[in-house]
Formats: C-alpha cells, sequence, structure tokens
C-alpha cells in the first residue's frame, strides 16, 4: 500500500547510465529530464510522446508498452512511445501509479523544433481524473518550522483538491492529531514541510496508513512570510485573517499554491475560496475506526457491503462525494445537524416531489470540475454544454421545491437560494445562445457555436453553408447539364474534391473535365469552378475554425471568470442529493428521525445494524446508556451514588453477535451525526465528540508489527484520545496475549475508562471474569446475547438482554464450520477437565500443584489460597491470613509492591507492565 510513499522520498536525482553521451533527440531528453524533479519524461517527438532510456524502460513494465531501440551517436537507447492523442489515459494510469510525469511539448523555431517542459503531472494535480471520489492534494507543517511561537497549534496542514478548486487550512495539535485530519481528507499526494520530512515516525504513519505520494518541494516555498504573503495574494488579506490560523496553516496553504503554479496545472484560479477546517466541530474518527465501521470500503477492502455504498442513493458524483465526506467527517453541532434532519424529514415525507427532484439531478453534470477544466483552458464545447445544461437544474429544483408545501418550509430553500442565482441564470442564456446542439469535441475545427452568436462568424457560416449546398447539388447539375449518369460529388485527402463519373458515361463527359484519376469501374474528374469552391471552402473552413476558437476562449474564460458561482452552485447540488439519498434510504429501510441532544445519554430503541439490516432478517436490540455527567446530576438529584451505565460489558457465545451489536450502536451515532435517519424504532442520542473503535485484529504482520502490537498501540491510542463525551468500542482487547496477560489488560483498561476518561464504553469480551466488575464500578453493567442451549443444540436468539452470560459455545460454532467431529468430541472432553481443574485452582490448588497465590477476578485483588475458595472479597479476612500463615517472602514482597500500585493515577500501559512484572516474580518466586 505504501509503495508510492516509499519510492517517492527515496528518489533522489540520479545520473542516468544512458545520459553520457547521448546527443539530439535522446540528448535533449536527457537534459531536459536533468532539469526537473519528476520521475519520469514524456517528451513530444512529431506525433508521439516519448520516453527514452529507464523511463521507456519503467512505463513499458507499468504499462505494457512495446520498447524498441533508438540509436544516437553509435550507441543505442530504450525508446517507448505513444501517440500524442492517446498521452492522457496513460499519464493518467502512470500518475495514478504514483508517479510524477513531466510532459514537453514541441513548438517550431525558425531553425525546426525545440522543446520545453510544460507540465509536471502528479497525483495530487491531476486534472485528469475519472474518478468520482475528491483527489486531495496536502502539505503539513511542523509549527516549530514556522515563527508562529505563542501558537497553540502544533502542526498547521493544507488541503487542496485541483479537480474542484477546494482549499482548506487546519491545524492540529499534536501529531496525532495532524494524522487524523491527514486520514480524514485521504489525500493522493503529501507535501511534508522542512521539519516534518525528517520526521521519521510521522512520514512512517503517513507511509502505512494514507495511500499518498511523498513529495518533496522547494523548502523556500514553505518559508512563513512567503508563504503568507502568497495566500493573502491569492485569497484576499481579509478572509485570510478571518481564518485565524496560524503560521504553520498558512505555510502549508502557501507551500500547495506554489506547487500548484509551479506543475504547471493552471487551476489557480478555480481556488476561489479558502476555508478552515475547524477540528470542534467535527467528530474524531480515526482512520481505524473508519475501516472498523467499515465506512467506504469493507474490512476485506471491497466498496460494496460498505456504510456509504448501502446508503449511496445519489444521482451525481458531486452528491455522492459530499455523502461520503459526511459520513467520513460528522458533526457536533446541533443546529447544523437539526437543520439536515429537517430536510431529510421533509424530503422522506415527500416522495413525488423528492422523485421529481432526484429526476432533475441525474440532468447535473460535477460543476465544480467543469469549473476546474475551463480555469485550466481544457473544457471544449461539450463541457460548457455541459455546465449550461446543469445551470438549468437549480431553478428547476428550486420551482419543485417553492412548489412543495412541506418542502417549501424545510431549509432546503435556504439551500437553493445560496448561490448567486442571478450569475448563474445570465451565465446559462450566454451558453445557451452561444454553444451549438451537438458541438464536436474537438475546438479548433468549427461547429461549436450557434447561429445569431456573433455577426461576423454568421458571415462566414452563412457563405460556407451556400458553399457546401452548390457542392451538394453539383453532381445533379451535371447530370442534367450533360446528360451524365452515375455522376458523384466527393471528398478525400489525396484527391480534394473531384466529380466521379461511372466508367460507362465516363467517355461523354464534357471537353472542360479534366481527369486526375481513373479506377476500375471509373473516373475522376475535375473543373475550373469545382477547384475554386474547393478553395474558397477550404479557406471559409479555416477562417470559421479560428473565429469560433477564438469566440469560444473568450466564453470559457468567462465560464473560468464564474468558478465561484459554479463552485456555489454544485455544493448546493450536491447537497439537496445528498439530502434526497438519505431520505430515500430512511424511507425505503423505515428509518426513523433520531432525537439529538447536547447530553450524554444514549438510548436505542430496538436498533438495527444499517448493512447486515440489509441482507439478513435482522433481530432489533436496545441499547440503553448514560455517560458520567448524567450519573453525577441523578447522584445529586436523590442524595446516592447512581448506578448508571456509562460501560457495557457485552459478552455472549461466539457468533451470537456481540460485534454486529456494538458497532450497531457506533453506526447509528454515526448516521445520527451527519444528520441522517437511523435504523431504529426510537432513539435519543446524545451528541459524541470522537468515536473510538477497537475491533478484530486485522493483520499487519506485514508491516512488521505483531498482531498483539497493533491491538495495544490501538487501545494506547484510544486511552489517550477519548473523552468524557466520546463512544468507544472495544472488541475483545487483550485477546492476542497469554490470558491472565490479557485479562490484566483489559481489566486495566476498564477501571481507567470509567474512572479516569468516563466515555461511554462497550467493550465484548469472552474473559467471563471481567463480568464481576459490574459489581465493583457503579457504572459498568453487564448484557449479554442470547442463546438457547436444548439437547446440545444451540440456537442464537441475537438478543441482548442485560446480566453477564458464562458460556462460549466455541466448540458448537467448531462444529457448525465443519472441524471432524473427533476433534470436536475430543475438545468437549477437554473443555470438561478443564472446568474441573479451574475448580481445583479456585478451591486453593491441587495437592501436587500448590498455589501459592490466587487473582482474584471478583474482587480485583491477590489473595493467598487459604480463602481463594471462591467466596466474597474479604480484605479483612486476607490481611488475617496474611498474618496466620506463613508466607513465601517473595510473594510477600509482590503483594506489597501491588498494595502500593495506585491504580488511579498510573497509566495505563505502565500498568499493565508493572502487573505482568509481578506475575513474572509470582510467578519465580
Ligand atoms: N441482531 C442480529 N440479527 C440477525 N443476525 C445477526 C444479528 N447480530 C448478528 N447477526 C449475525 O450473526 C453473525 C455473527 O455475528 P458477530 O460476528 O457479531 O458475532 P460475535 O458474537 O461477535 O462473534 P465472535 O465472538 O465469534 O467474534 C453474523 O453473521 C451476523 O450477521
Amino acid at each position: 500500500m505504501d509503495h508510492r510513499g516509499t519510492r517517492r522520498i527515496l528518489a533522489v536525482a540520479e545520473q542516468s547510465p544512458y545520459m553520457t553521451e547521448a546527443t539530439g533527440i535522446v540528448g535533449e531528453f536527457f537534459s531536459l529530464k536533468e532539469g526537473t524533479d519528476a520521475d519520469l519524461l514524456a517528451m513530444q517527438c512529431g506525433d508521439f510522446y516519448e520516453f527514452f532510456g529507464e523511463d521507456a524502460e519503467t512505463v513499458s513494465d507499468e504499462l505494457d508498452l512495446k520498447v524498441s531501440q533508438k540509436s544516437s551517436h553509435g550507441s543505442s537507447y530504450p525508446m517507448a512511445g505513444v501517440p500524442v492523442n492517446d498521452l492522457t489515459p496513460y499519464l493518467k494510469a502512470l500518475v495514478e501509479r504514483g508517479y510524477r510525469v513531466a510532459v514537453a511539448d514541441q513548438y517550431e523555431t525558425d531553425s525546426g523544433h525545440a522543446r520545453e517542459v510544460v507540465r509536471v503531472v502528479t497525483p495530487g494535480t491531476l486534472l485528469e481524473t475519472t474518478d468520482a471520489d475528491a483527489q486531495y492534494l496536502a502539505a503539513i507543517v511542523d509549527a516549530s518550522s514556522s515563527s508562529s511561537a505563542g501558537s497553540a497549534a502544533g502542526y498547521g496542514l493544507a488541503f487542496a483538491d485541483v479537480t474542484t478548486g477546494r482549499f482548506l487550512v487546519a491545524e492540529g495539535e499534536d501529531v496525532d492529531d495532524a494524522l487524523t485530519e491527514l486520514y480524514r481528507f485521504d489525500p493522493v499526494e503529501v507535501l511534508p514541510g522542512p521539519e516534518t520530512r525528517t520526521d521519521d515516525e510521522l512520514l512512517t504513519h503517513v507511509r502505512e496508513r494514507v495511500d499518498a505520494t511523498l513529495s518533496l518541494h522547494e523548502t523556500e516555498s514553505f518559508a512563513p512570510k512567503r508563504a503568507t504573503h502568497a495566500v493573502r495574494e491569492h485569497f484576499g488579506s481579509e478572509t485570510v485573517d478571518r481564518l485565524a490560523v496560524g503560521e504553520a496553516a498558512l505555510a502549508a496553504a502557501g507551500a500547495i499554491l506554489a506547487y500548484v503554479e509551479e506543475t504547471g496545472a493552471g487551476v489557480l484560479a478555480s481556488m476561489t475560496r479558502i476555508q478552515s477546517h475547524q477540528g470542534d466541530d467535527h467528530v474524531t474518527l480515526d482512520a481505524t475506526t473508519q475501516r472498523n465501521l467499515e465506512l467506504t470500503e469493507t474490512m476485506q477492502g471491497d466498496t460494496d457491503g460498505s456504510l456509504f455504498t448501502t446508503i449511496d442513493h445519489t444521482e451525481t458524483s458531486a452528491g455522492g462525494r459530499l455523502l461520503k465526506e459526511w459520513l467520513q467527517r460528522p458533526r457536533r453541532s446541533l443546529e447544523t445537524l437539526e437543520r439536515r434532519q429537517e430536510s431529510v424529514a421533509a424530503l422522506s415525507s415527500a416522495a413525488l416531489a423528492r422523485d421529481q427532484i432526484q429526476d432533475t439531478l441525474d440532468d447535473a453534470y460535477d460543476l465544480a470540475r467543469l469549473a476546474s477544466k475551463a480555469t485550466h483552458g481544457s473544457a471544449d464545447a461539450r463541457d460548457l454544454q455541459a455546465v449550461q445544461e446543469t445551470l438549468a437544474v437549480l431553478p428547476a429544483l428550486a420551482d419543485t421545491i417553492a412548489s412543495t408545501p412541506e418542502l417549501a418550509d424545510a431549509p432546503l430553500s435556504d439551500i437553493v437560494d445560496q448561490p448567486d442565482r442571478e450569475a448563474a441564470r445570465e451565465l446559462h442564456a450566454t451558453l445557451e445562445e452561444a454553444i451549438a446542439e451537438d458541438p464536436p469535441s474537438t475546438v479548433t475545427q468549427g461547429e461549436l457555436l450557434q447561429r445569431g452568436y456573433d455577426e461576423e462568424l454568421d458571415e462566414v457560416i452563412d457563405r460556407h453553408e451556400e458553399v457546401k449546398r452548390w457542392l451538394e447539388t453539383l453532381a445533379d447539375r451535371e447530370k442534367q447539364a450533360h446528360g451524365l449518369s452515375h455522376v458523384s460529388v466527393d471528398r478525400n485527402k489525396t484527391d480534394g474534391y473531384y466529380i466521379q463519373v461511372g466508367k460507362s458515361a465516363a467517355d461523354g463527359v464534357p471537353d472542360h473535365y479534366e481527369e486526375i484519376k481513373t479506377l476500375k469501374n471509373s473516373k475522376r474528374f475535375t473543373i475550373d469552378e469545382l477547384e475554386e469552391r474547393e478553395r474558397e471552402i477550404l479557406r471559409l473552413e479555416e477562417q470559421r475554425g479560428e473565429l469560433e476558437y477564438e469566440l469560444f476562449e473568450e466564453l470559457r474564460e468567462e465560464v473560468a471568470s464564474r468558478a465561484e458561482t459554479l463552485q456555489d452552485v454544485g455544493r448546493t447540488l450536491a447537497t439537496v442529493d445528498a439530502l434526497s439519498s438519505l431520505a430515500t434510504h430512511a424511507a425505503e429501510n423505515r428509518w426513523i428521525k433520531p432525537d439529538l441532544h447536547a447530553g450524554n445519554v444514549l438510548d436505542i430503541e430496538q436498533g438495527r445494524h444499517p448493512v447486515v439490516e440489509q441482507t439478513t432478517e435482522f433481530v432489533p436490540n436496545d441499547v440503553r446508556m448514560d455517560g458520567a455527567a448524567t450519573a453525577a446530576s441523578q447522584e445529586r438529584a436523590d442524595g446516592r451514588a447512581s448506578d448508571g451505565r456509562g460501560f457495557l460489558v457485552v459478552t455472549g457465545p461466539n457468533m451470537s453477535g456481540k460485534s454486529t451489536y456494538m458497532r450497531q450502536v457506533a453506526c447509528i451515532v454515526l448516521l445520527a451525526q451527519i444528520g441522517s435517519f437511523v435504523p431504529a424504532k426510537a432513539a435519543e442520542i446524545g451528541l459524541v465528540d470522537g468515536i473510538f473503535t477497537r475491533v478484530g485484529a486485522l493483520d499487519e504482520l506485514a508491516q512488521g508489527r505483531s498482531t498483539f502490537m497493533v491491538e495495544m498501540s490501538e487501545l494506547s491510542n484510544i486511552l489517550h484520545t477519548a473523552t468524557e463525551e466520546s463512544l468507544v468500542i472495544l472488541d475483545e482487547v487483550g485477546r492476542g496475549t497469554a490470558t491472565y496477560d490479557g485479562i490484566s489488560i483489559a481489566w486495566a483498561a476498564t477501571e481507567y475508562l470509567h474512572n479516569e476518561i468516563q466515555a461511554k464504553t462497550l467493550f465484548a469480551t469472552h474473559y467471563h471474569e471481567l463480568t464481576g466488575l459490574a459489581s465493583r464500578l457503579p457504572r459498568v453493567a453487564n448484557v449479554h446475547i442470547a442463546a438457547d442451549e436444548r439437547d446440545g443444540d444451540v440456537t442464537f436468539l441475537r438478543s441482548v438482554r442485560d446480566g453477564p452470560t458464562d458460556r462460549s459455545y466455541g466448540i458448537h460454532v467448531a462444529d457448525l464450520a465443519g472441524v471432524p467431529d473427533p476433534v470436536v468430541d475430543r475438545s468437549r472432553d477437554v473443555l470438561e477437565r478443564l472446568r474441573e481443574e479451574k475448580a481445583i485452582e479456585a478451591k486453593g490448588g491441587s495437592s501436587s500443584e500448590p498455589v501459592q497465590t490466587v487473582f482474584d477476578v471478583s474482587s480485583g485483588q491477590f489473595r493467598g489460597p487459604a480463602n481463594a475458595d471462591g467466596g466474597e472479597p474479604d480484605r479483612q479476612q486476607a490481611d488475617k491470613d496474611e498474618r496466620d500463615e506463613p508466607i513465601d517472602p517473595d510473594a510477600k514482597a509482590v503483594l506489597e509492591d501491588l498494595e502500593s500500585l495506585d491504580v488511579n493515577t498510573t497509566p495505563p500501559i505502565e500498568l499493565m507492565s508493572k502487573v505482568q512484572d509481578l506475575q513474572r516474580r509470582l510467578e519465580d518466586s
């Protein structure tokens, strides 16, 4: 996954072995190549773009191109080429594989041809993408490298999508924040600032988690003064002041502007607006959680079966992009979410109007992308026609909304009024008058514009049409005038216009016919008049082409100058599309509007998993939780400790549905926080500031980290980042190590989450010992997923009930999975024996295996063997035992150390390692 990043950052300009003595075209190629820091160079040589030397070998490997040999000065060089008109798809394929490709165009000089690099196409500056997803170029700057002393931000980031003109800046307090922003935007190319490029830890994270090319851009462009100046120049000083971001973010923004300019993408003008990405209003959703909740792709990497694909009913690619963005960046602002909810509610109840809106949206093209193409100068007449057709969608939508009472009262009316409707109407009228009905895709050969658009052009067109008519009727006139049969008038490249007469009639042609060719069955002639008209038509065609191109360019520039309006209209259409999509899904799947509030209560009645319910007869389940604040207020109100439900320990047999239940809760909260309806009968949802998950074990061994290491670093991240307003989902934490280590870690993490962080947490576990926590910690409650066991058969009921369970039915699942009978039977025997032995151990150990100390899971304490009988925890009794019974001095030292350990102040990871150490010492003693 990180191959691109690795290659780029290691790509140090090396002299090609081919380069030494080449001259001529090959020499020119190598000297141009030396002048760019691109990975590959495509150099135009007449009708082809050629790659030479190692570049030819690379493109031939990547794109399956044929390599030939070009000789120059007695040496031979690999050469591969693509036709000039086919460069785009090849370029796109190379760039999407992570290469930065320089393009050198050929131009005429007095003495022949010369070439120069006109663009460097990089993953973040590729305009020719056909992918509907956003394509972000990012820059990241460590604030210590800028002079923004006093700024709280540790990192400044900027993100630009050259295909749509979107430009955002963000700040992160520390490296984790910065990485979260990077994950959120998922850029295709990252420009690390001067300090960050030597920060191995950060770069490793970027390489591992973001599938981006790392490009080293000149250090000066990150210089705070220069960068800030560039940003102010481009976006206006007032706008920049309003952003209120530190110098590091501006340095990142300035570097992006410089980079886009330098690579020659020519789209700076489409970046009309800079926005600050306010972290406060967004829900923290790190990359692991996005993956665990299968937001945009499943754990297996498929898009089908992801939450996005399930709820996406958008009609346009911009609408789909926005909906995906909403899912990846849920919000916390009650106001924003309630406005979205209102629109979704209105659209879901007005089914007919919604159908009409979606039909209308079906005619819309991607306006933001078209605006970028116009700015870049690559939009053709069909693109401008698409702009025109899409602009017409806005008033049509506005009409439908205004004429449907439910919709007119919803915020939808404000949404369609946001863009400058008058400017949009004018541009639409101009384009409607200008662009021909069915224009060609080339822009130099005329037929782009309508009659009536320009007088001079009309004259040329009239004359052109007249000559064409004369030509069309020439054959008939000649037949009649000279009594000829089998006459036609046509044109080809070699002969130009000619009169073709069938062989039988060819002898009867008049004298002024001049023969130009004899074919098997016919002869071709010309006449003076025809030659004259031919010259005229060629002149007119050239004139028309030039004039139309000139007028078209003016028109294109006008469209480019309205980029901001187009982006606004595009955003409005995308918003209506995304909201309609949410409404459609809600209406078709019986989703309900959740009741959102700023408190801590999470109460979902008969909730369902949004994706699993699509393919399964789903058994709905409730969840009821409250956070620390609610519990505390209850405590104050009735003067006694509350038995709140801030932390649910979820137990249940294998395959019973624990993971599904927990993910369902996370997905419902997430959907609620994008403004969507949710799959439930009723839901009251206290807004969260972050959703954190640690689910299943992903195999990251390939990246040199053990599964357990990944599990622990994810846990560590949660314990550092979650707050009392967060939702935490933990699935079998501690499973990746020895049982007692696992239990200890899970135990300590639970205490820390419960006592210190106080986040709402769901924790699924097969360690039934942990169900004992409910009697020790006030806000921990047990729930289990019920299963029915009768005559050895297990039925999964899928329903969640209060209280713990102690059965795993793992062997039953092994049986279901087809593990051979002898193995299953033997497992049952072994399980029986283990249960018996555990009973002996709990009673104080068998005579052959003395047990010195037992960790009593119900009390959370180590106890001597004398009272390790599974009875109620009794600290006084334990103390007494300690006095009465002689105890091994080493074990005693362990107990003392354990006693002095302050669980509330020791950081969890340290706590874990201390517990491990104590256990090791106990084993040795
Ligand atoms: N409420 C439900 N209604 C219908 N099917 C469900 C429900 N919950 C889970 N399932 C189905 O049950 C199967 C097992 O679910 P899941 O993976 O959540 O179990 P689990 O308890 O986490 O298993 P394990 O402990 O083995 O990891 C899945 O195929 C899932 O689709």
